[in-house]
């Protein structure tokens, strides 16, 4: 865990860049610090590993108050990734994710073998070990920055801005990567980002920072979704904020409905050119088809995502409706065998009555 108790950063020109901030960043989650430009979230995570000095307050990293500890082998617990991966421009990438464990004084061979590793599974090939930063895109830079985080097994995480320097579609695959290996990992992070749909995904919990390092929200994504603290918070989180929320809320208790399906080319007794899911031979949905003189047609076939009904949620329900030529979404179940479709319309139900029921709760 981290902990913020009344920590306080005043600058020598008399900005407070963070005001009286309280909060705990809970053992193996990702704590996410989000808000617009100047509110202070770069000073407050530089202030965890002390790349600047808190004016008054204690942040406790586990049960050690950070000030009162030896600052390099405290750093030496922190891993820091930050934007434009910083790097070491004249070594090699193993040599790069290898710098901390040679600062620990880990034997070369083990450090290079683990660091091979760590290169691996941040999705790089290991042969990449061998080139120089410059030879490498900016998503596979920013992979190397994890690696090189990761690469002395600190329990402790600092991430600044760590996915901005990419494209939307690489930043999505590094999200999704670190996600993973996050999920192995339990990492304590706190993670710096001006990005709400990045907070919303990737953050186990957020600290919403107005101007001045006022705290005006903490919360997990959903329950800061719902009930937003204060007209700030909910300007913040925009016009998506309802669509954003449907990823919370679990499909499980809507009844998929029987539309006609069948295997394609296979006879089908729906009315001629409506719109029916076509199954392969093992029965799972391919996408939606018309019948053509009383058969699913094979030409016809739309492919289209289908949607679990034990995990999926609101969500995936509306986008896979909105995409099919149907209306309606195709629901399998564990095995991904087809149960049945639901349309844009139960996915209005389902949320206004599961807004209802937190209401009336
Ligand atoms: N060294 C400094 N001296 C004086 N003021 C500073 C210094 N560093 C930052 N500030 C001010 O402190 C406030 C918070 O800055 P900080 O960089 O922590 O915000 P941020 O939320 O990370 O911003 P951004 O999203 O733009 O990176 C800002 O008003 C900034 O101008």
């Amino acid at each position: 865990m981290i902990e913020f108790k009344n920590v306080v950063k005043t600058y020598d020109n008399g900005t407070t860049a963070v005001a009286d901030l309280s909060f705990t960043a809970p053992t193996g989650k990702i704590t996410v610090l989000v808000g617009p430009s100047g509110c202070g979230k770069t000073t407050t995570l530089r202030m965890v590993n002390r790349l600047i000095e808190q004016t008054s307050g204690t942040i406790l990293l586990g049960d050690e108050d950070n000030a009162a500890v030896d600052t390099i082998k405290m750093r030496r617990k922190i891993g820091y990734v930050i934007q434009n991966a910083g790097l070491f421009p004249h070594q090699t990438v193993l040599d790069n994710v290898c710098a901390v464990p040679y600062l620990n004084g880990t034997d070369k061979h083990a450090a290079r073998t683990r660091a091979a590793d760590l290169i691996e599974l941040v999705g790089l090939d290991r042969d990449y070990g061998s080139r120089y930063p410059w030879q490498l895109s900016g998503g596979q830079q920013q992979r190397v920055g994890v690696a090189r985080a990761l690469a002395a097994d600190p329990p402790f995480m600092l991430m600044d801005e760590p996915f901005s320097a990419v494209d939307p579609i690489v930043r999505k695959q590094l999200q999704a990567e670190f996600l993973r290996i996050q999920a192995d990992l339990a990492k304590t992070i706190i993670m710096v980002t001006h990005d709400i749909d990045e907070a919303l995904r990737l953050g186990d919990q957020i600290v919403v920072l107005k101007e001045g390092g006022v705290l005006a929200q903490i919360g997990s994504p959903a329950e800061i979704l719902a009930s937003p603290a204060d007209a700030f918070v909910a300007d913040f989180l925009g016009e998506s904020r309802g669509y954003h929320a449907l990823s919370f809320e679990r499909i499980a208790s809507l009844a998929p409905q029987q539309t006609p399906s069948a295997r394609v080319g296979e006879p089908v007794g729906a009315t001629e050119g409506a719109w029916i899911v076509a199954r392969d031979e093992f029965d799972a949905p391919l996408g939606w088809t018309r019948t053509t003189a009383g058969t699913a047609s094979s030409d016809r076939l739309v492919p289209a995502a289908t949607v679990s009904h034990s995990r999926g949620n609101y969500r995936e329900l509306l986008d896979a409706a909105l995409a099919s030529p149907s209306g309606r979404a195709i629901v399998v179940d564990d095995r991904g065998y087809y149960l049945g479709t639901l349309g844009s319309d139960a996915v209005i139900h389902g949320a206004v009555e599961s807004l209802a029921e937190e209401r009336s709760s």
